[in-house]
This record gives C-alpha cells, sequence and structure tokens, in this order.
C-alpha cells in the first residue's frame, strides 16, 4: 500500500481531509462531523469553515435532551431545515448565524447503526440545492465507513501494540531465564532452540551430557519455560539411593511403613503434582525401583509405602544422566522399556571443548560474577591464558571452568589472569558419552589439527565482538574487554578477516 495512505494517522487528519475535499465540491460556512459517544452523547470530532470556533471544536451534547437531533439520527437520510421552520440550533448559539441561513443535518450510518452526524451550515439562505442534499446522503456513507475503518484500524493497531509488548515481555522473561545459560556457539544454540521447542510440550525429555554440562539447570529452564512454570519443579538425585530409600523418596511413605518411618512423608510425585519432577543420574535408579517407576509414569498412579490408597499425579517427568542410558540397559543394568519412556525427547548437551566459541565468554562471565560479588573491577586474562584456556579439554565442563576461574580469580589477586592461576592439570575425558570427541593421546596421530595461535586469536577477538554486540570503541566496547587500543583491535579485526555484519548475523 501507498506509504502515504498508510501514515494518514489520526481519526483528525482523515476527517479533516474529507471535510476540506467536500468543500471544493459544496460551499459551506461550517461543516462539522460528530460521533456518537459513550451515554448517547454526540462529540465533535472535526470542524472546518470560516465559522469554527474553539467551542465548537469542544462541543458536545446529550441525545436524550436534544430529542430534534435524536429524531433525525433515527433515519438514515439527511435532513435540510426549512430556513423559515423555527428550529434549535444545533450548535446552540454558539453561531453567529442570521436568522434565515441554510441547515443541512446528515446521519453517519454504517450499515443499520447510526454512528454520527454531519452537518453543513451556510450563513446564506438556499445553499443546498436537492442534487446538494442527494450528493450529501451518498457521500454521508462513505464518511460512515471511513469512520468505522478507521475505528478499527486504531482498535488494531492498539491490539497490536499490546501483542508486541506482551511478546516483549515473554522475550524478555525468556530471555532472563537463558541469561545464566551463556553461550554463543552453533552447539550451544541447537540446545536453546530445542528447549525451547521442548518447553511448550508434555514431552518426557532425557538430558545426556557429561558432568558439568549444566543439565540440571537446562531441566529448571525447561520448567520455567513450561506451561506449569508456576507449580513446584522438584528434583531428587537417584546416585546413592538403594531400593528402598528409592522408593520412599519417589513414592512416600506412611507412618509406621517400617521401622524408621515415625511419620507419615510425601513422596517427590506427590510433592510435584502439576509440576515437573527431575530424575537427576536417573541411570542409578535401582534396578528393583525401576518397573514401579515406569507405573506410575505409564498409569499415573502409585501407592506410598505401607499405603493401600492408590493416588494418581500428574507429573511432567524430565530425567538427567552424564551416563550413556542406551549403554546402560545394553549392559543389562537399565530397563528398556523405561528408557524409552523417559527418553521420548532426548537432549544432549554438548561438552565445553565442543564449544570453543564459548570458553572465553563463559570465562568472562565467571570473571565478573567474582568481581560483583568482591565488588571489585573485573581481572583482565592474558593472551597465553586465552590460549590455555581454548585448548584444555574441560573433563569437567563449564563447572570445572567456573571453579578455574574463581581460583585464578583469588590467585591473581587483582592482576592479569595468567595460565598458572588456573591451576589446569591435564586429565583423561570421560569416557561414557563422548567417546568419539577424546582427546588424542600424546604420541598418537592427531584427529584434528591443534589449533594455532592465530585461529585462537581469531576466536577469541569474535567471542569479545558477539559479547559487545559489535562494538569496538568506548566503554563495554570489545576493545574495553581486550584491553586494547581500539585502533590495534580495528587493524587486527582487518588483518585476520573478520566480518562483524557476518558474525552478528550468524
Ligand atoms: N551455559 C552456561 N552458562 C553459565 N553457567 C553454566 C552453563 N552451563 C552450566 N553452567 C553452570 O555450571 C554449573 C554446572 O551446571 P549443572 O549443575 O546444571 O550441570 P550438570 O550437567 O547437571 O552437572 P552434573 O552432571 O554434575 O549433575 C552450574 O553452576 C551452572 O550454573
Amino acid at each position: 500500500m501507498d506509504r502515504q495512505l498508510l501514515s494518514l494517522g489520526s481519526a483528525d487528519k482523515i476527517l479533516g481531509l474529507i471535510l476540506t475535499a467536500l468543500r471544493d465540491l459544496v460551499d459551506y460556512d461550517l461543516a462539522v462531523i460528530l460521533k456518537i459517544t459513550g451515554a448517547n452523547t454526540l462529540t465533535v470530532q472535526k470542524a472546518l469553515g470560516p465559522l469554527v470556533n474553539e467551542r465548537i471544536e469542544s462541543f458536545s451534547v446529550d441525545l436524550n435532551r436534544r430529542k430534534d437531533l435524536a429524531h433525525i439520527l433515527r433515519f438514515d437520510q439527511p435532513y435540510l431545515f426549512d430556513e423559515h421552520e423555527e428550529h434549535e440550533d444545533t450548535y446552540e448559539d454558539l453561531l453567529a448565524l442570521p436568522e434565515d441561513h441554510s441547515c443541512l443535518v446528515a446521519p453517519l450510518y454504517v450499515q443499520d447503526t447510526p454512528i454520527g452526524l454531519l452537518t453543513l451550515d451556510h450563513s446564506a439562505c438556499s445553499m443546498f440545492s436537492p442534487a446538494i442534499v442527494k450528493f450529501i446522503g451518498t457521500i454521508s456513507r462513505l464518511i460512515a465507513v471511513i469512520i468505522a475503518q478507521n475505528e478499527s484500524s486504531q482498535y488494531l493497531d492498539s491490539l497490536r501494540r499490546d501483542l508486541t509488548r506482551e511478546r516483549n515481555i515473554l522475550l524478555t522473561r525468556e530471555a532472563s531465564h537463558f541469561q545464566n545459560m551463556m553461550g554463543n556457539s552453533p552447539a550451544w544454540a541447537r540446545v536453546v532452540d530445542q528447549v525451547k521447542i521442548v518447553a511448550e510440550s508434555e514431552l518426557p525429555v532425557l538430558i545426556q551430557g557429561e558432568t558439568g554440562t549444566g543439565k540440571e539447570q537446562v531441566a529448571r529452564i525447561i520448567h520455567r519455560l513450561s506451561p506449569r512454570s508456576d507449580k513446584p519443579f522438584i528434583a531428587l538425585n537417584c546416585s546413592a539411593l538403594n531400593a528402598s530409600l528409592a522408593e520412599s523418596e519417589l513414592f512416600g511413605h506412611e507412618k509406621g511403613a517400617f521401622t524408621t518411618a515415625i511419620v507419615q512423608r510425601k513422596g517427590r510425585f506427590e510433592i510435584a503434582d502439576g509440576g515437573t519432577l527431575f530424575l537427576d543420574e536417573v541411570a542409578d535408579l535401582p534396578m528393583e525401583i525401576q518397573p514401579k517407576l515406569l507405573r506410575t509414569l505409564q498409569e499415573g498412579t502409585f501407592e506410598r509405602i505401607g499405603g493401600e490408597v492408590t493416588r494418581s499425579c500428574d507429573v511432567r517427568i524430565i530425567a538427567a544422566s552424564h551416563m550413556d542410558l542406551k549403554q546402560r540397559v545394553q549392559d543389562g543394568l537399565f530397563r528398556e522399556d523405561l528408557y524409552y519412556r523417559l527418553g521420548v525427547y532426548p537432549l544432549l548437551l554438548p561438552p565445553l571443548r565442543q564449544r570453543q566459541e564459548d570458553i572465553i565468554l563463559l570465562a568472562h562471565h565467571f570473571i565478573q560474577k567474582e568481581a560483583q560479588k568482591s565488588g571489585t573491577v573485573p581481572a583482565a586474562i592474558s593472551e597465553e591464558t586465552v590460549a590455555g584456556l581454548l585448548s584444555y579439554p574441560w573433563p569437567g565442563n563449564v563447572r570445572e571452568l567456573q571453579s578455574a576461574i574463581s581460583r585464578a580469580v583469588l590467585l591473581s589477586k587483582g592482576n592479569t589472569i595468567e595460565c598458572r592461576h588456573l591451576g589446569l592439570k591435564e586429565t583423561p575425558l570421560p569416557a561414557e558419552i563422548s567417546a568419539p570427541d577424546r582427546p588424542v593421546a600424546a604420541g598418537s596421530e592427531p584427529q584434528t589439527p591443534f589449533p594455532s595461535m592465530v585461529s585462537m586469536e581469531k576466536r577469541h577477538i569474535e567471542a569479545a565482538l558477539i559479547r559487545t554486540a559489535g562494538k569496538i570503541y568506548g566503554e563495554n566496547g570489545a576493545a574495553d574487554l581486550l584491553q586494547m587500543k581500539p585502533t590495534t583491535l580495528q587493524s587486527r579485526i582487518k588483518k585476520l578477516n573478520i566480518n562483524r555484519q557476518q558474525l552478528l548475523s550468524s
């Protein structure tokens, strides 16, 4: 549509255009469009012509009092006042009109409903011929449609604004859910996408990933983004639970059910009713209890230990494991049917070494958190430290990085963090989940080339640019973050062929 048409804007502007155009066709001294508003009141929307004054522009009249106007409004046709007929002036003496003048009033109808009035006045007599009256009859129908159309588009506009506001609130809320789960790498972006999708559903989710990759955090975010967010999120760590303890934790017990059951206790299923139950380290759940869990998941019912009442519950299950659960099934340590029940939506969290772009980002995030805690300026990190962080395999993933940074901030005593402050030791990687990704033992054939310093520097600068949304200069700019001169940073960006636009849109 024509941009000018779209920007016509307010009703006042549109009605002004209509009355101006009308004046080219019909000679008038005053043309007024009034609208029926609220409690049977006619209110001036727009007035034009030499006789306009401020009082006319703010004029409104109660139709219960003005029976003459109410009567005219009952019929969808213009009414021309007889010039010699005694009639009450529409604008109740606000106009200085001679005794004999021309006055035409046309109701504005949308289908069968009157929505307002168009009045035309002229100081001279006999200005409105029958042809003009007929023409005004037609034009008033068009004016009515335009007014109604404008109102509905304003209504749609306000709805759109409300929806946008609502969407922004939701997005901010969603963004705040992810704010402690940092990451810009493609691998992490895929996790975030999946989390958003699965959160809206009721599907059971099985989160797998090495230790410290953020499984519990992700489970909490799924719950917070789900329709169950106002109901409880209850977590149970299944490791180190024997069968009877696991049963009691899951389903509760009645008083006296066993020697130590001195009081009755609800289980996690009962407490989580309506919400989400997070079964952490589910691979460790004793075999004996697995059929009972399966039954509850299938039927939504359970009994407390020592209880006879069958209770029902409505619980969404999110399970997590740092072990490969399928392998546990193959090893005969986990029931296959339960595995399929829990793993309807599998979510694999990438290890930190597969999120190279995030390592420096997370390191800065944790440095900042430390600085916030101690009320000091965030520590800087040396280039050697950056290379060290990027080449380390991070068997303990984000948790290990977080601990390394906390330690380094302490040891560096407010100075630049050096590699030695991190205290990283080469450790074998966990075998369970990331077999294809294990590091190459010294002396054996490397699977992937060791990253060069130049590629590390490029990644580091890219991470800083992503973090500052491409800003180089000034406070909180990438140069500030990297503690280098902005001009030096710019020349490095050029030299390393970093395309800021591409980087930020990817
Ligand atoms: N993307 C991330 N951004 C910021 N912090 C993170 C991120 N991922 C994990 N963390 C932090 O790392 C720590 C470990 O996360 P979490 O406990 O969720 O991991 P996990 O996979 O459940 O660990 P485990 O297997 O040992 O139970 C937490 O302090 C968490 O806040």
